[in-house]
């Protein structure tokens, strides 16, 4: 952990969760102001309870966060929805190149560097998620893979903005896998330096997630891992006890 950083552990719920779920969420705010966290939290519900999530969890600390945006502000886009709609709906945060959406959605890294766009503008700040996958990791291009995505994935109008990546090796996600501490410290550094190399100090202060299987059990040693500045956790997100176990890891 570096001491500079103020780490992030965000929740991404992915496409789980009804109203029912928000009492997840207020227990996790009562627990939280109760005895405070030691870094910033955040929950990423579905786009649909973000409204809901704002009003339960207000005057707390828990920050609420999408899971995506639309690159354009406007328009004739059915279906999506625009970075300023989520803010107004009550995110502070935006995830954005979730390997789930590279996949599943074909996004490239040039179209999530616009949708960071759209989020900063929108006031929004970016999580930005990078990882390979397993052929690639077997082929021994991880961290080639990662930092040219880091690289594509983030526009020059970052520089002094608050944002964070969140490294998350595709085959590590919801398989109860996790690379060993050398491996997240090896795309962590690689990581670390390519924001150094592209923003100067500011680089140097970005918090950089680790995600991927992270559960109460292995929090603690994963978040010790030089360069590991907080957790994007997903299935271990979706009841308070599990989240504030990895919370309270820190
Ligand atoms: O965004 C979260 C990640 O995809 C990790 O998910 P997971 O904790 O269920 O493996």
């Amino acid at each position: 952990m570096q001491s500079t950083i103020t780490p992030l552990i965000a929740g991404n719920w992915k496409m789980n969760g009804l109203s029912a779920s928000l009492d997840e969420a207020a227990a996790l705010k009562e627990a939280l102001d109760q005895q405070p966290a030691a870094c910033r939290v955040a929950l990423c519900p579905p786009a649909t309870l973000i409204a809901q999530m704002a009003w339960r969890l207000k005057g707390g600390a828990v920050l609420i966060g999408a899971q995506d945006c639309h690159a354009a502000a406007e328009g004739a886009y059915t279906g999506s929805i625009s970075a300023a709609m989520l803010k107004d709906a009550g995110a502070g945060l935006v995830i954005l190149g979730h390997s789930e959406r590279r996949q599943g959605f074909g996004e490239t890294d040039a179209d999530v560097a616009a949708k960071v766009e759209a989020a900063l503008a929108a006031g929004l700040e970016p999580i930005v998620c990078v990882g390979e996958t397993l052929e690639e990791r077997d082929a021994g291009k991880a961290v080639e893979v990662v930092q040219r995505q880091v690289s594509g994935s983030l526009p020059d109008s970052l520089a002094g903005a608050a944002f964070s990546v969140a490294y998350e090796p595709v085959w590590a996600i919801g398989t109860g896998r996790t690379p060993t501490l050398e491996q997240i410290a090896e795309v962590h550094d690689a990581v670390r330096a390519t924001l150094e190399q592209r923003f100067g100090q500011h680089g140097s202060g970005i918090a950089i997630l680790y995600g991927g299987s992270v559960k109460p059990a292995n929090a603690a040693e994963i978040l010790k891992v030089s360069n590991v500045g907080g957790a994007l956790v997903g299935g271990a997100s979706l009841k308070a006890q599990d989240f504030l176990g990895i919370i309270r890891a820190l």
